[in-house]
C-alpha cells in the first residue's frame, strides 16, 4: 500500500457550496493556483453542469492552472457527463468525477430509483466518462448510511467500468471514527478489484467528525482525502485540508509516515487568500488557520513557552506559514511574559522593583480595558520612568458637573507621608478638581498648555495628557496615562507639581 496521501482539494467545488462563497471566475483561477503553489494532487473546479458560469471556470482552470490533475464533477447522466468534459478537456492532467447515492432513503425519495436502476446507472457513468478519459473518479453518495453490501456490488461495478478512485462519503457527516473506519476496511475487503483503485474519502462536519473520520480512513487504507481549505462546504463544511495534513505531520508515529506532498509552509497564505475571497472568516481558535492558534495569553502558558517552546506548541508556526507564536499580554499573563514583552518593547534593563511597580499597573489597565496594545504598554512604562520623587500622590478623587457648566470635585492626595483632602468648584470637573489639588499643595500655578490623545484605538483606549504649568518663571511639564481622561489629567498636573516641588517646595497650609 502507498505512503503518499493524495489530497483532492474541493473548495472550488464543494467549499463553493457554502452559503455565500460563490467565487468569480478570476477569484477562482487565484485560489487554483495558489493550490498548485500549496502542493495539491486534485483541484475539483467545479460542477460544470451547474451553470454556464461554473462551465467557464472549469474550463478556464483546465486551460490555465498546470502541474494539477483538474476535476469536475457530473450526476450519472449523459449531460452531466458531456459537460464535465467539456470543463476538463483542455487540463493537463483531466479528470470526471461522477456520482449517485446509494442509501435507501436517498434511492427511495430523492432519486426515485430501484436500488437495480441506481446500480445501473453508476456502471452507465462511469463507462460513459471512461470514453473521455482515462481518469475516473466514482462517489456513492450518503455511502455511510448505505447497506453496506450494496455498496461493495456498486462500487464493484464501477471498478469493472473503469473508474480508477473510488470514493466513500460521509455525505451528511453521520459516521463516527471508528465505525467509518470499519466501513472503509469493510470495502476494501469486499469489493473485487478495490486493489486496481486507489480509495478516497469525503467527510462532512455535521457532527464536528470530519477530520477525525478522515484520519480513522486514513488508518485503514485510504489513499485520497477530498478536503477543502479552512473547512468551507455545505452546511457544517468539509474535512479541513490544514488539519488532515499536520496530523499526518506531527503524528507520523500514528500514520506510519504516510505524507501528503502539500507544501505546509502554504497553508496559511492559502487559508487567508480563501478567507478574503469567499469573505467566510475562520474563527480565531480554528486549528492550525485561526488567530489565537498559536496566541498563549495565560501566564503559566506564557511562562512555559518562555522556557521551551514545545511545553505548549506541537508544531512550529514557521511550518504552517504563519511569522511566530505571539504571547498576548492580558489579564491572565503573568510577570515572565510581560517581562519578555518589555525586552520586544526595547526595556529589557529595568529593575526588578520598577518591573513589579509596571506589572501592577498593567494587571489594574487589564482589569479597565478589553485588549491591552504595545501602544498602551509603551506607555505606561513610559509614564512610570518620566515619575519624578512624589511629594503628591495621587489617592482618590471624585468630580461631577451639570449642564449649567459648574463642577465640584473633591481630591484626596498623601502629601509627605500624611493623607489630606479638599473640595472646590470650577468651570468643567478638570477645573475644580485642579483648584482642589491647589488648595491642598497650597500653590497656584499657570496652566499653560493641555493636549489630549488617544494611546491607542477604541472606546476603551488610554488617554495621554500633557500640562505645561508655569509656577512663577519657571514651566513643568508632567504627563498622565490613564483610560479614563480626567485621571489621565490629574496625573500629569500632579506630576508637573512634583517636578515644581523638587526645585521650589512649598509649605503645605491646605486641605479640610
Ligand atoms: C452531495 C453533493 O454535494 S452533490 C453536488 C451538489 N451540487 C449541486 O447540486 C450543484 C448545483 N446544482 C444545480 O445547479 C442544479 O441542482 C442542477 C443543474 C445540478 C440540476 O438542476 P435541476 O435539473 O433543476 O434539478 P434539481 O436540482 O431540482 O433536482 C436534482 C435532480 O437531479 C437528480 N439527481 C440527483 N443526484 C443525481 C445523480 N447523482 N445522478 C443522477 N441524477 C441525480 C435528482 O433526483 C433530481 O431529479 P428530478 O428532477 O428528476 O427529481
Ligand atoms: C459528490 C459527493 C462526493 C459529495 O460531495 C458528498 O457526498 O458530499
Amino acid at each position: 500500500m502507498s505512503d503518499r496521501l493524495i489530497i483532492f482539494d474541493t473548495t472550488l467545488r464543494d467549499g463553493e457550496q457554502s452559503p455565500g462563497a460563490t467565487m468569480t471566475e478570476d477569484e477562482k483561477i487565484e485560489v487554483a493556483r495558489q493550490l498548485v503553489k500549496l502542493g495539491v494532487d486534485v483541484i475539483e473546479a467545479g460542477f460544470p453542469a451547474a451553470s454556464p458560469g461554473d462551465l467557464r471556470a472549469v474550463q478556464r482552470i483546465s486551460r490555465e492552472v498546470k502541474g494539477v490533475t483538474i476535476c469536475a464533477l457530473a450526476r450519472a447522466n449523459q449531460q452531466d457527463i458531456d459537460a464535465a468534459w467539456e470543463g476538463v478537456r483542455d487540463a493537463e492532467q483531466p479528470r470526471i468525477h461522477t456520482f449517485i447515492a446509494t442509501s435507501p432513503i436517498h434511492m427511495e425519495y430523492k432519486l426515485r430509483k430501484t436500488p437495480e436502476q441506481v446500480l445501473e446507472a453508476a456502471r452507465f457513468a462511469v463507462r460513459t466518462a471512461k470514453r473521455y478519459v482515462s481518469d475516473v473518479e466514482f462517489s456513492a453518495e450518503d455511502a455511510t448510511r448505505s447497506d453496506w453490501d450494496f455498496l461493495c456490488r456498486v462500487f464493484a461495478a464501477a471498478i469493472e467500468e473503469g473508474a480508477t478512485t473510488i470514493n466513500i462519503p460521509d455525505t451528511v457527516g453521520y459516521a463516527v471514527p471508528h465505525e467509518f473506519a470499519e466501513l472503509v476496511r469493510y470495502v476494501t475487503e469486499h469489493t473485487p478489484g478495490i486493489e486496481k483503485v486507489t480509495v478516497s474519502v469525503h467527510c462532512h462536519n455535521d457532527l464536528g467528525l470530519a477530520t477525525a473520520n478522515t484520519l480513522a480512513a486514513i488508518r485503514v487504507g485510504a489513499r485520497q482525502a477530498e478536503v477543502t481549505i479552512n473547512g468551507i462546504g455545505e452546511r457544517a463544511g468539509n474535512t479541513a485540508l490544514e488539519e488532515v495534513v499536520m496530523a499526518l505531520h506531527v503524528r507520523r508515529d500514528v500514520f506510519g509516515g504516510i505524507l501528503p506532498r502539500v507544501v505546509t509552509e502554504q497553508i496559511v497564505p492559502t487559508s487567508k487568500l480563501v478567507q478574503r475571497i469567499t469573505g467566510i472568516q475562520v474563527q480565531p481558535n480554528k486549528a492550525i488557520v485561526g488567530a489565537n492558534a498559536f496566541a498563549h495569553e495565560a501566564g503559566i502558558h506564557q511562562d512555559g513557552m518562555l522556557k521551551h517552546r514545545m511545553t505548549y506548541e506541537i508544531m512550529t508556526p514557521q511550518s504552517v506559514g504563519w511569522e511566530a507564536s505571539r504571547l498576548v499580554l492580558g489579564k491572565h499573563s503573568g510577570r515572565a511574559g510581560f517581562t519578555a514583552r518589555l525586552k520586544e518593547l526595547g526595556y529589557g534593563d529595568l529593575s526588578r522593583e520598577r518591573i513589579e511597580q509596571l506589572y501592577q499597573r498593567f494587571i489594574d489597565l487589564c482589569d479597565r480595558k478589553k485588549t491591552v496594545t504595545d501602544a498602551d504598554i509603551i506607555a505606561i512604562v513610559e509614564d512610570q520612568l518620566a515619575q519624578v520623587p512624589q511629594r503628591y500622590t495621587l489617592k482618590g478623587w471624585r468630580a461631577h458637573s451639570g449642564s449649567d457648566g459648574r463642577a465640584e470635585a473633591w481630591v484626596k492626595l498623601e502629601i509627605d507621608g500624611v493623607e489630606r483632602e479638599a473640595s472646590a468648584s470650577g468651570n468643567g470637573q478638570i477645573d475644580a478638581l485642579f483648584k482642589a489639588i491647589d488648595r491642598l499643595v497650597g500653590r497656584h500655578c499657570e496652566l499653560e498648555a493641555f493636549h489630549v490623545d488617544a494611546v491607542s484605538p477604541g472606546e476603551d483606549a488610554q488617554g495621554q495628557v500633557t500640562v505645561h504649568l508655569r509656577c512663577g518663571t519657571q514651566v513643568y511639564n508632567g504627563r498622565g496615562v490613564a483610560t479614563d481622561v480626567i485621571e489621565a489629567s490629574l496625573r500629569a498636573y500632579l506630576m508637573a507639581l512634583n517636578r515644581a516641588a523638587l526645585t521650589t517646595p512649598v509649605s503645605v497650609s491646605g486641605g479640610e
